[in-house]
């Protein structure tokens, strides 16, 4: 698959709107990172692009063909296509070896064998293979179900919360994993995620859905440091959200942006520090200005303690002015 072009979908559940006239182009190669508060129709969009759903109206091409109804299909889903939902469709009674190589059930025995060996290392899941899908962990289940979809690899694959059952460690491997296919494959892929972290380091482009609409779209780093309002702001990591001058908004910046200074001259606010949290790389010092807002900075070291005035310090180009909501 070239290039997915999604034009005006719109979708409707019992007369409420879960998409709202969604554009979108997809170019081979490329991973794009879907964000968006629950409900926000993340979802419901891969269901559609992965053929599971039709919209109410707007179109799909795939390399400009454009695609039929679902409906009008003998079959739901599309063979250049792979969604991996939240609830694996694994075969209970069958053993993790058997699930993946069900997809490859039309290819020589020795051919499957050695692709399904490839994928089980990939994946980590050697020493489970034998084990039934039904007493396996969530996150083994969450592997199983991903490398039954990298059995041939897809022209699009659709990741709804592809490691939200893992690990910090199974997280990393497998992600190394996909990014490897990634190059050698030039896999395409689209992923839903609650974690905005998880976007912004795999994503080649992140789109920021609320309430059916993309609100935002641009590189990790264009949408981290530039969001169009505080939900796009917020979605993507932690901000502090000030007042602007002349009730002109908000003003946003990242923790990582504000400094504790001693000279007081340069300061743009004097703080006490109210909160301390030690997390593992860095401190997250929460501290309260003397107009009385709240301004959280992060430092690699704890030097200061609950209650010392402190002095903050951030430059302008570092501060965001954006629209309220
Ligand atoms: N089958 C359905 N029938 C009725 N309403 C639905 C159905 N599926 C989804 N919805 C509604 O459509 C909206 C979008 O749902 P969707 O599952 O796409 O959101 P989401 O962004 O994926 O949410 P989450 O992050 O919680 O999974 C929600 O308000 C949801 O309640």
């Amino acid at each position: 698959m070239q290039k997915l072009k999604i034009h005006s979908l719109t979708k409707t559940y019992d007369g409420q709107e879960a998409l709202a006239s969604v554009d979108l182009d997809i170019q081979a190669g490329e991973w794009v990172g879907i964000i968006g508060e629950s409900g926000s129709g993340k979802s419901t969009l891969l269901k559609i692009i992965g053929r599971f759903l039709d919209a109410d109206k707007g179109e799909i091409f795939v390399d400009e063909k454009k695609l039929p109804p679902v409906s009008s299909q003998l079959l739901k889903g599309h063979e250049a296509i792979k969604l991996v939902h939240q609830e694996y469709e694994l075969f209970p009674n069958q053993s993790v070896r058997e699930n993946i190589a069900y997809a490859l059930r039309f290819y020589e025995p020795e051919y499957r064998n050695q692709r399904v060996n490839e994928l089980l290392k990939l994946t980590r899941l050697e020493d489970v293979q034998h084990r039934k899908a039904k007493l396996l962990s969530g996150g083994e289940k969450q592997r199983t179900a991903l490398a039954h979809s990298l059995a041939e690899v897809p022209g699009l694959l659709l990741l709804d919360e592809p490691f939200a059952h893992l690990d910090p460690n199974n997280k990393q491997t497998l992600a190394d994993a996909i990014e490897d296919l990634k190059k050698s494959h030039r896999l395409t892929c689209l992923f839903v995620t609650h974690d905005a972290s998880e976007a912004l380091a795999w994503a080649d482009r992140i789109v920021i859905l609320r309430e059916g609409n993309i609100i935002q779209e641009g590189r990790p780093e264009e949408v981290y440091q530039y969001p169009i309002n505080q939900y796009a702001a917020e979605l993507t990591g932690l901000v502090n959200i000030l007042s602007a001058e002349n009730n002109a908004g908000q003003r946003v910046i990242r923790p990582n942006f504000i400094r504790i200074i001693k000279d007081e001259s340069k300061a743009c606010w004097t703080a006490v520090i109210v909160k301390i949290r030690f997390k593992g790389t860095h401190y997250e010092y929460y501290c309260r200005t003397e107009q009385g807002e709240d301004l959280l900075c992060y430092r690699s070291r704890r030097d200061r303690e609950v209650g010392e005035k402190v002095f903050l310090t951030s430059s302008k180009k570092h501060s965001q002015l954006v629209a309220r909501h």
